[in-house]
């Protein structure tokens, strides 16, 4: 089996600590994903699904515990590198699409490339590519105002996207479209996870999705037991 694209060993993360309000989040939470690896994570409200994502999306670190992407070790980094590693091999999506208004779908897509040394013909191709795989290749020059929700989403899933992340981070990905267009997107989204072979970590309340990824696993009590 390939070696895990993200790994996440032994994280506690505590607010406050010391503190009457101190809460402990995190309690010696262990994670692996693999290459082409879909993996659900279901957390009721509070349980600290936001903190996890984070954490192995390098834009928080842990009190203790090791994360690795591509095998190395992040807290070993100096923070441009963890920051250079964050824009190359990680990819967010949120339940909002947070795409740039005054910019069309297409320069969404482009954008982030350029921010990661892409020329900028190599980054418009690319954007083209992705549109095209989600279906809304005939909607690169609108702005976000004049899509729809679901091609709204479809759109931030090509940003996420744009610059061949390793690993894919989304939070509760479709959790603002109805449930026809939360199923397209997601059919969207499964495809690239597969054609792309990112290791996705999906946060959803919506069960029917979570069963249709490789495994589903809870957030409860601090780590993580399978769903
Ligand atoms: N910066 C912070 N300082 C103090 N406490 C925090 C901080 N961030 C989160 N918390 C607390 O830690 C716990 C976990 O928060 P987190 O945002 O990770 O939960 P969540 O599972 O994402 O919740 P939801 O699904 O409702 O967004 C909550 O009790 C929250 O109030």
């Amino acid at each position: 089996m390939s070696d895990p694209v993200l790994e996440l060993k032994g994280i506690e993360k505590v607010y406050n600590p010391g503190q009457p309000g101190e809460i402990r989040v995190l309690r010696g939470l262990d994670l692996s994903l693999r290459a082409g690896e879909a993996v659900a994570l279901v957390a009721p409200s509070g349980a600290g699904k936001s903190t996890l994502l984070h954490i192995a999306g390098l834009l928080d670190t842990p009190d203790a515990g090791e994360v690795r992407i591509g095998g190395e070790a992040m807290q070993d980094l100096p923070d441009r590198r963890r920051t250079a590693v964050r824009r190359a091999d990680v990819g967010f999506v949120y339940q909002f699409h947070h795409l740039l208004p005054e910019f069309t779908a297409a320069e969404n897509i482009v954008l982030p490339q350029l921010a990661n040394g892409t020329a900028p013909g190599a980054a418009k191709a690319r954007a083209a590519e992705l549109l095209a795989t989600v279906g809304v290749a005939d909607r690169a020059n609108h702005r976000p105002a004049a899509l729809s929700g679901g091609e709204q989403q479809r759109v931030a899933f090509c940003r996420a996207l744009a610059n061949r992340p390793r690993v894919l981070l989304a939070d509760e990905p479709t959790g603002n479209l109805d449930p026809a267009t939360s199923d397209r997107v997601f059919g969207a989204l499964m495809d690239l996870v597969r054609q792309t072979g990112l290791a996705a970590l999906v946060a959803t309340h919506n069960m029917a999705l979570a069963e249709r990824m490789d495994r589903v696993v809870r957030l409860d009590g601090g780590v993580l037991v399978a769903g």
